[in-house]
């Protein structure tokens, strides 16, 4: 098997006096959609927040196309090509979207068929694109948050739980966005508890519990056996069909 474009091997974080992550193992191979499944306080955000840099790795290691990036500091790791798009969605609401998305352009500036591109998936986006950010409803602030991830082409894109409290007309088009930026072929490590979304986008599974993965495998196995999605998270995908 190749090298994948990311692996975690054996890392622990700690938040002030509480140990977090337990030694985190996980590989995201390139080109594919990896979800990281849990529970809530499993160590999901902390574990995407660790990768960018976010929170420093106490132990362990983290390689970028074999490049140990745990001790770099988060623009560098920016630089190397990591997006995240936080859970809290990280929009400037005092900047117009359209300043919004010049800031995420680390690289230079926006590209005009990318944002051809986004405008035509997120048409909100277009039509509020001198407004300020804080003037959005809820699911326009996540569309800009991962147009501002997908505004430049990167080698990893890091994705907080995108469907976190949104309308099912926005999950879907999120979940649209997403699988077009998959079939061009982006590298995702996913976080989604809404399981028809999971199903939807996901090839790989990695599932979390108290800081440490407990479960790797195909997401067609882990969607078929409702006794194992049981057992792991105590939630059944059942009820999610997309
Ligand atoms: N700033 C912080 N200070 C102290 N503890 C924190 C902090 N941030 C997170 N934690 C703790 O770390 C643990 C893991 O949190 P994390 O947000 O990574 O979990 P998660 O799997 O993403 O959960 P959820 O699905 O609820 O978002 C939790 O017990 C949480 O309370």
């Amino acid at each position: 098997m190749s090298e994948p474009l990311l692996r975690l091997e054996g890392v622990f974080t700690d938040i002030e006096q509480y140990h977090i992550l337990q030694g985190v193992d996980v590989a995201v191979p390139a080109g594919e959609v990896t979800m990281l499944l849990g529970r809530n306080g499993a160590g999901k955000t902390t574990t995407l927040r660790t990768i960018m840099g976010l929170w420093r790795a106490r132990q362990g290691r983290i390689l970028l196309d074999g490049r140990d990036i745990a001790a770099l500091p988060t623009p560098v790791i920016a630089r190397a090509g990591v997006a995240l798009v936080p859970e809290n969605m990280g929009v400037f609401s005092d900047l117009s979207v359209e300043e919004n998305m010049v800031l995420a352009a680390v690289s230079g500036p926006l590209d005009r068929a990318r944002l051809d591109w986004i405008f035509s998936v997120f048409p909100p986006l277009k039509t509020f694109w001198k407004l300020p950010a804080g003037n959005l409803s809820g699911g326009q602030k996540q569309m800009l948050s991962v147009a501002r991830a997908v505004c430049e082409e990167r080698k990893l894109y890091l994705i907080d739980e995108p469907s976190k409290g949104l309308a099912p007309a926005i999950v879907g088009t999120l979940v649209k966005a997403l699988k077009d930026l998959k079939a061009a072929g982006a590298t995702i490590l996913l976080v989604e508890q809404n399981f028809s979304m999971a199903r939807a986008l996901g090839d790989h599974v990695a599932v979390m519990d108290d800081g440490r993965i407990v479960w790797t495998g195909a997401m067609a196995t882990l969607a078929a056996d409702p006794a194992l999605q049981e057992k792991l998270m105590g939630l059944s995908m059942e009820g999610g069909h997309g």
